[in-house]
């Protein structure tokens, strides 16, 4: 085997990812190869999967160079510096936050120093890593400064993809009452390039159908219901047809996301978080992945969070973490 594997973390030790990677390497372990490790305290992994009841041996490597012969036998684990002290299922501890940071930050130097071939995240709890003093959103915008501090070029735009739909919000974790200052015609646009340009590279589609959604009901009805659509997304569209890109809007976002709206577009480019994320978990929640374009490597991850009424219960549903691990595979291995 010539390429190398996938390093997954261990997310939050508290929430269902730790027993969904067990899931996963079950499901992944025969058939189309996958091959990953996971970077985490395999004390940790080994117990919660087993209180969890997901038969799953845990191996310790010591080099992601040996995660493919291991990888038929169990999980093959690169042991992190930091333990996990607290762990208990549903109940997130900032205690932890040193490992599920460390986590990340090594998968990353293992994929930049060409150890992996590229990274699939387990969820975070974000209110306990704020508390403990991450001063990121979340894993797209940490991701890239991770880039950046290795001297890589970086841009993060969160794609959340699904057979049946794509979609982009423009800004992501931020309150609903700072999305119209904050959305400029520059941000519309450079995210915009990057899913136009990232569409081919990774998902292969000759010439990329941008939908891009309207902020205010009715995409502002000319001016008359919020001015941001007349102002700031009709000018992105025009630069960005300028540019040759096919891209169609202001679309009015309440009937941009019917099936046969859907056959219009490649990946709709949405205003806020939950113009983009309501429609594709509600056609799509236990298949749909979590992308982040614009990065010098491929990340994925499930579309869903920690579950933390879910956790230890072995309950959760892997699928989305397997699709996760399944498209870093096949993007990992593009040109
Ligand atoms: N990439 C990441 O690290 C992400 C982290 N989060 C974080 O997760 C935490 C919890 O977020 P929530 O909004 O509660 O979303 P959530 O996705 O954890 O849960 C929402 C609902 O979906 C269910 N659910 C989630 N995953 C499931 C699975 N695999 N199988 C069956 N049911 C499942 C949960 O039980 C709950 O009813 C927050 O701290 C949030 O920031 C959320 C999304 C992504
Ligand atoms: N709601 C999607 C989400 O929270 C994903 O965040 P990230 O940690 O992947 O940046």
């Amino acid at each position: 085997m010539s390429r190398n594997p996938l390093a997954v973390t261990m997310g939050e030790p508290a929430g269902v990812g730790p027993e969904l990677i067990g899931l996963s390497w079950l499901a992944l372990r025969t058939g189309t190869p996958c091959p990953f490790y996971c970077l985490a305290d395999p004390d940790f992994l080994a117990a919660r999967l087993d209180a969890a009841g997901v038969p799953v041996p845990v191996l310790t490597i010591d080099c992601p160079s040996e995660a493919h012969a291991a990888f038929g036998d169990g999980i093959p684990v690169m042991r992190l510096a930091s333990r996990v002290r607290s762990a208990k299922a549903g109940d997130p501890s900032t205690d932890d936050a040193p490992a599920v940071l460390e986590a990340i930050e090594r998968a990353v130097a293992d994929v930049v120093d060409g150890r992996a071939c590229g990274v699939v995240t387990a969820p975070v709890q974000k209110e306990t890593l704020y508390d403990a003093g991450f001063a990121f959103p979340g894993h797209t915008e940490f991701l890239g400064e991770l880039a950046r501090r290795r001297g890589l070029d970086a841009y993060p735009v969160m794609m959340i993809a699904s057979d049946e739909l794509r979609v982009v919000p423009v800004t992501v974790h931020v309150p609903i009452t700072d999305v119209s200052r904050l959305l400029t015609e520059d941000l519309i646009v450079e995210t915009s390039r990057i899913v136009a340009r990232e569409l081919t590279a990774k998902f292969g589609v000759a010439t990329p159908r941008l939908a891009i959604a309207g902020l205010n009901p009715h995409a502002g009805e000319g001016g008359r219901i919020g001015t941001e659509d007349r102002d700031v997304v009709a000018p992105a569209v025009a630069a960005l047809v300028a540019e040759g890109i096919d891209a169609r809007g202001p679309q009015a976002a309440d009937t941009l996301f019917h099936a046969s709206a859907r056959r219009g577009y490649d990946a709709a480019i949405c205003m806020y978080h939950d113009q983009a994320l309501i429609p594709i978990k509600t056609i799509a929640f236990d298949d749909a992945v979590n992308v982040t374009l614009g990065l010098p490597f491929v990340r994925t991850s499930p579309d869903h969070g920690t579950a933390l009424s879910l956790a230890g219960t072995g309950k959760a549903n892997p699928s989305s973490f397997v699709a996760a691990i399944r498209m870093a595979w096949r993007m990992a291995a593009r040109p």
